[in-house]
């Protein structure tokens, strides 16, 4: 193969992320790996994570879960339907129903598991098996922050404090997106970044997965039982813009459905949230101004999703 191809195709790869390695490996191998991992979020933002100790069973326990709920009548949903965009349980179809309805070919359940954990009643067994789920989740998410903050040599009690981690929101979303043959509907979910710092997604094997990388859609196809992991508004506005966003959407498939769970970690909702002192001197200024994580949320959630568009709310230039 022509050398210019072989770098083509090694441009392509997605990072990997051995968080084994992070959390049990030798001082050497977790240094390195945080390295990786730096380079993954600067290059990329995003990467398959891999030995990460989530238990197959529960993810897909979890998936499984996510399959009875939608599956409910439409009388059992209603409760959830049609609330405002800050209501702890939600389910809906499109991003927004008020915005976006034919832009988002989807049916989704956005639940807030943390601080407070909520959860619906029915499917009976929802509960206990999201309750583990998020916390293992959140136990990895965190984990990668801090070793994200120990790749940029920030501080991480000052980032810790800032951002009020100890309380961070946590959400959980289910995705399903049927098959569908419509020509003129393109996308199960527009292109787009999400609100939080991480977003951990895992997938039921069917590809549709796309990320952004120097101007080209990839596609993200995981190893089985793999958690893909992307990078999210607010982990660019703490870092000014070191590590961006990264633009994904799914892609519809016309045979079977694709069903994700999605679960974004961010700062706490009280937590005002802007560019880190650590990372700002006379020749790198804030190119962010601070803004209340839950008015993002709100905002984010509220408009049209247009790509990254909700950054422009804390933009200087
Ligand atoms: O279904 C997927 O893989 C992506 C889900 C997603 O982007 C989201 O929930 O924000
Ligand atoms: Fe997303």
């Amino acid at each position: 193969m022509a050398s210019s191809q072989t770098e083509l195709l090694a441009e392509n790869i997605i990072p990997t992320i051995d968080f084994g390695l992070l959390v049990n490996g030798t001082p050497d191998q977790r240094s390195g790996m945080v390295q990786t991992l730096a380079k993954a979020c600067e290059d990329w933002g995003f990467f398959m994570l891999v030995n990460h100790g989530m238990p197959d069973g529960l993810s897909d326990e979890m998936l499984e879960a996510f399959t009875a709920l939608f599956g409910m009548s439409y009388d059992e949903k209603i409760p959830y339907m049609g609330g405002h965009v800050l209501d702890p349980i939600r389910i809906g179809t499109g991003f927004n129903y008020k915005t976006d309805l034919e832009k988002c070919w989807k049916h989704y359940v956005k639940i807030f598991v943390h601080p407070e954990f909520h959860s619906v009643s029915k499917p009976l067994n929802f509960r206990d098996i999201s309750k583990d789920y998020s916390e293992c989740a959140r136990a990895i998410g965190l984990q990668l922050l801090k070793a994200i903050w120990e790749g940029l040599d920030m501080e991480e009690r000052h980032v810790k404090e800032a951002l009020k981690l100890s309380s961070c929101f946590q959400n959980l979303t289910g995705n399903l997106y049927p098959p569908y043959t419509n020509p003129d509907i393109k996308f199960g979910f527009v292109p787009h970044s999400d609100h939080g710092l991480l977003t951990l997604i895992y997938q039921n094997g069917v590809d549709g997965l796309q990320i952004k990388h120097h101007d080209r859609w990839i596609d993200a196809r995981p190893t089985p039982y793999s958690i893909m992991v992307n990078t999210c508004d607010q982990l660019e506005i703490v870092t000014n813009g070191k590590y961006k966003a990264v633009l994904h959407r799914v892609l519809l498939n016309t045979e079977v459905a694709r069903m994700s769970v999605a679960t974004t970690i961010g700062p706490s909702l009280d937590a005002i949230v802007g560019p880190i002192a650590d990372l700002l001197n006379t020749d790198y200024p804030a190119v962010f101004r601070a803004m209340k994580y839950r008015d993002y949320l709100e905002q984010q959630q509220s408009n049209s999703l247009v790509e990254k568009g909700a950054l422009n709310l804390v933009r200087l230039s």
